[in-house]
């Protein structure tokens, strides 16, 4: 369960980056979290993270802050950041080795782990490669995999789509709806809607660091006496004009 409350963020005395943002994703959900370019999603997703500090408001991961215990609230998530730096000189395996001595994963459970997920991503042959050889998709992949190594109960992933080949999407997804199906929490940002639209249970679209919606798809329809898809809502949500 991720909880935020009156949670606000200003990087200039001017513009509120995220405004009063007050918001709980349960577990067994999968959560969608939409907004144009600049609404506040990377900020809003930092914070709930411990990279950002709120100038106002709390946040809790299952139930432990980020602020006062961050440590404790660290150990609850994986984060699949937007843009991430990666060890190059690595190797894939050497890399995924070392996620998981962060995460104290037992030396008997990560073999499997490992062998597991780099069967899922179709990432098996390229272990041995360095990572600065690895295409942009299989950077995204081989970071995916170090998150979920230490099999974190919220996964929160910013745009964790992009780039990823169309098998390797479907994977990802198939996982997310294992994990929530599983009673765990996923929250994740994109701006492709159709796959929002199939894949999530509950979204909130945030503007202007302001949410303007949260709840079902079918709720956002009764609530704009509409039945266009979420793309269409979406664009008339956010449209300033
Ligand atoms: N480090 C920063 N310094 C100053 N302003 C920032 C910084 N990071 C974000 N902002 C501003 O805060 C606002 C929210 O940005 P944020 O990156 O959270 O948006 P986003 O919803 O993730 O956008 P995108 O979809 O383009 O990734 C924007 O106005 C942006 O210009």
């Amino acid at each position: 369960m991720i909880e935020l409350t009156d949670v606000t963020k200003s990087y200039n005395p001017t513009v509120k980056a995220v405004d009063d943002l007050t918001l709980t994703v349960r577990g067994g959900e999968i959560f969608g979290f939409l907004g144009p370019n600049g609404a506040g999603k990377t900020t809003t997703i930092k914070m709930m993270t411990g990279i950002a500090k709120p100038d106002k408001g709390t946040i809790r991961i299952n139930g432990r802050d980020i602020a006062s215990s961050p440590l404790e609230a660290k150990k609850q998530f994986g984060y699949v950041p937007d843009s991430p730096d990666l060890f190059l000189r690595l190797k894939g395996l050497e890399y995924l080795n070392f996620m998981a001595d962060m995460y104290d994963v037992p030396k008997e459970t990560r073999k499997e782990r490992i062998d597991g997920l780099a069967r899922r991503f179709d990432m098996s042959g390229a272990l041995s490669d360095p990572i600065q050889s690895y295409s942009h998709g299989m950077r995204q992949k081989i970071v995916i995999m170090g998150v979920l190594i230490h099999d974190p109960h919220v996964w929160i992933l910013d745009e964790p789509l992009t780039g990823l080949d169309p098998k390797s999407s479907y994977t990802l997804k198939e996982m997310m709806r294992e994990h929530a199906d599983a009673g765990k929490t996923v929250f994740f940002s994109t701006h492709v809607l159709e796959v929002a639209e199939k894949l999530c249970d509950r979204v909130a679209i945030i503007n202007k660091g302001v949410v303007l919606f949260c709840g079902t798809f079918k709720e956002m329809q009764e609530r704009f006496q509409s039945d266009m898809s979420l793309e269409k809502l979406f664009l008339e949500l956010t449209d300033d004009e």
